[in-house]
């Protein structure tokens, strides 16, 4: 099946910067899939040369199958949603969703607006003007003026940058079930890893214009390509590390641990002899006060801090030999590691990887 859109190696300079570096990348039909990386990754202007915005340096773009690379914004059927709503004030809220319809001067008007004032719960507030709404509700006129042409793609950069917690995490479910109920196809640009994890069908991590890696949230998670992913999203323990041999196991010297620490080999990814370990803090286990089993890695480390952070509670340790780790614990459990005790910290060898190192 063709990809509603697609990248073809598309590379994007401001001047002498590159911002965007060889971008090939594909979304399905009716896909959400969402652009994370931090401040200056290159995820908005990605999304501001997918609309036109911004001419491409080299590369082709294509939607639903059609090259649109030097196509005018106005003529690729694009929706956007960005974190300023950009409301006409002076129109009213079934006005301001009428508007798109209007510019492009299409039939039916009236009850294609009817429906998407439907969709976003919006009906009995059609009179209305933007200042006299909340932020959710002018977010939801905003998302309504997007889809209400039926865009091949919407885009949407931080578009629940501006809303206050708690409104934010309702606006999360209720985007996601309109993306569902339409059929939208969604590319959608945050810094908030939760928010990504939440939404996506796919999450595409971006670092220094370079897509690093592209895959559902739980793959991102679980097997992250680098140390880059791997710090990125979510929590880890990132150690500098060295193949020592790579046979049934991937044995490896991690600095700061003594003695060997097992890698099953498929999660021995790394393309240098350096790279990183990386573990996920969950998976380390308090062994108690004695040494796991063979086949098993063991580190003796001492408390160094606890970290309440409500319903869990992260415990900060330091290896004999100097290395940072840390697990996390239920609040409530993990009552022995008071600061200062000694514990063993133990996992198997599948828990772990060694990663190229990416920074
Ligand atoms: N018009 C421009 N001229 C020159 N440089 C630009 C321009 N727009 C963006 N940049 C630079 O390109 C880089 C990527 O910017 P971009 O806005 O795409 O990043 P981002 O990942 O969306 O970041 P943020 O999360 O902060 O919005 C930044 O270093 C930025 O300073």
């Amino acid at each position: 099946m063709t990809d509603q859109v697609a990248f073809d190696g598309v590379h994007k300079w401001y001047g002498d910067v590159p911002v965007v570096h060889d971008l090939t990348l594909g979304v399905g039909a009716g896909e959400f899939l969402t652009l994370l990386g931090p401040s200056g990754s290159g995820k908005t202007t990605t999304l501001r040369v997918l609309a036109g915005l911004e001419a491409v340096t080299s590369g082709e773009i294509r939607l639903a199958g059609r090259t649109i690379t030097d196509e005018a914004p106005e003529r690729r059927n694009i929706g956007l949603v960005f974190q300023n709503y950009a409301l006409f004030p002076h129109m009213t809220v079934a006005q301001n969703v009428a508007f798109p319809l209007r510019a492009r001067r299409a039939a039916g008007i009236g009850a294609r607006v009817d429906r998407a004032l439907e969709m976003t719960r919006l009906t009995a507030l059609r009179e209305r003007y933007p200042r006299q709404l909340s932020g959710g509700q002018q977010q939801r006129v905003a998302l309504a003026r997007a889809f209400v042409f039926d865009p091949a793609v919407l885009l949407m950069d931080e578009p629940l940058g501006a809303l206050d917690r708690n409104l934010r995490d309702h606006m999360r479910l209720e985007l996601k079930a309109l993306q569902r109920r339409v059929g939208a196809t969604v590319v959608y640009v945050t810094h908030d890893q939760e928010e990504a994890l939440a939404m996506s069908d796919r999450v595409g991590v971006m670092h220094r214009g370079v897509l690093q890696q592209t895959a559902s949230p739980e793959e991102i998670y679980e097997r992250p390509v680098n140390s880059f992913v791997a710090r990125f999203l979510g929590q880890s323990v990132c150690l500098p590390a060295t193949r020592v041999e790579r046979a049934e196991h991937t044995v490896l010297r991690v600095e700061g641990v003594t003695g060997p620490i097992l890698v099953d080999r498929d999660n021995d990814t790394c393309e240098d002899l350096s790279g990183e370990f990386m573990i996920r803090p969950e998976r380390l286990r308090i062994a108690g006060r004695r040494p796991a089993p063979s086949g098993v890695n063991a580190v003796r480390c001492v408390v160094e801090a606890r970290v309440y952070l409500g319903a869990r509670t992260e415990v900060r340790l330091r290896a004999e030999a100097g290395a940072p780790l840390q697990v996390t614990v239920p609040t409530g459990e993990g009552g022995a590691l008071t600061e200062g005790s000694a514990h063993w910290l133990s996992w198997t060898p599948a828990d772990g990887r060694f990663l190229t190192r990416v920074v």
